[in-house]
């Protein structure tokens, strides 16, 4: 099957005064994907979904979202979008049913609450205030509000950061939903290990620039072929598979 392209990023360009952030990146992200963004701290990442996301100024380059010019249609990526908020847009007094309408109020269309709240499994949830959740029941809320709008492409920016395993590998299945749905989902991570079985596709950022885009399963491959070995032989389980073995894979009451 021809893969169709949903984002075109070319020779991108971010300078902040004169630190040149993002040095003339390109790639491409497939359509119902789960595309990964990897790389250190500083690379370049949140800049780059930033631009994309319309909410930061690019330097120069020319960025294609779902058939619109980021320079001429920038309404229209918005509309198509969903974007992960900082808690700070999250009122205080408002609960979760609460906030979803008036988000929903904000895009115009209506949604009902308890149905978006069902698919991040926190329907017991829709009369708690945003700050009395869990870290993991926090982050799937985010993901909720991302999702009210039907976009199209979703961005997540470190979804997983701070989450137990267990939090970690429900917000996987979740992500694993959307994209299964027909979501195209953009993320960045510092796990590889998550990256490793989440992302269809990987792109290694650094120092601004891109170092490689490729399967996950590609670019292990090309390594091992390569003659790289691990230097202690690799144990069929790790510690987080005795972590999950011992105190099971359930949701936790958080
Ligand atoms: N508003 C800004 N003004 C000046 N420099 C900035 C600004 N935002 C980011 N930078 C710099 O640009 C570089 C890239 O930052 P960015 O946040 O995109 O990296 P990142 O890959 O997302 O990192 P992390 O993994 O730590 O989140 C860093 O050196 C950062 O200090």
């Amino acid at each position: 099957m021809v893969k169709q392209s949903i984002i075109t990023v070319k020779d991108l360009v971010k300078n902040y005064g004169d630190f040149n952030a993002v040095k003339g990146i390109s790639f491409e992200v497939y359509e119902s994907e789960i595309f990964g963004l990897l790389g250190p701290n500083g690379a370049g990442k949140t800049t780059t979904l930033e631009i994309i996301e319309t909410l930061r100024e690019k330097t120069s380059g020319e960025i294609i979202v779902d058939g619109f010019n980021i320079d001429t249609d920038a309404a229209s990526i918005k509309k198509r979008i969903g974007v992960q908020l900082q808690a700070a847009g999250y009122y205080p007094n408002l609960n979760l049913s609460e906030l979803i309408e008036l988000f929903s109020g904000l895009y115009g269309i209506d949604r009902s609450p308890l149905e978006m709240l069902e698919k991040v499994a926190l329907t017991d949830k829709a009369k708690a205030k945003y700050k009395d959740l869990s870290g993991g029941q926090k982050q799937r809320f985010s993901i909720a509000t991302t999702l009210i709008n039907n976009p199209r492409i979703v961005f997540l920016d470190e979804p997983t950061t701070g989450l137990d395993p267990q939090a970690r590998r429900n917000l996987w299945d979740l992500i694993r939903e959307i994209r299964d749905q027909g979501t195209t989902v953009v993320l960045t991570t510092h796990y590889m290990d998550e990256a490793e079985v989440l992302c269809d596709r990987v792109a290694f950022v650094d120092g601004g620039n891109i170092i490689g885009v490729d399967t996950p399963d590609a670019f292990i491959d090309k390594l091992v072929a390569s003659g790289f070995e691990r230097p202690k032989q690799v144990k069929l389980a790790n510690l987080e598979d005795v972590f999950i073995n011992m105190t099971g894979k359930e949701w936790r009451a958080e």
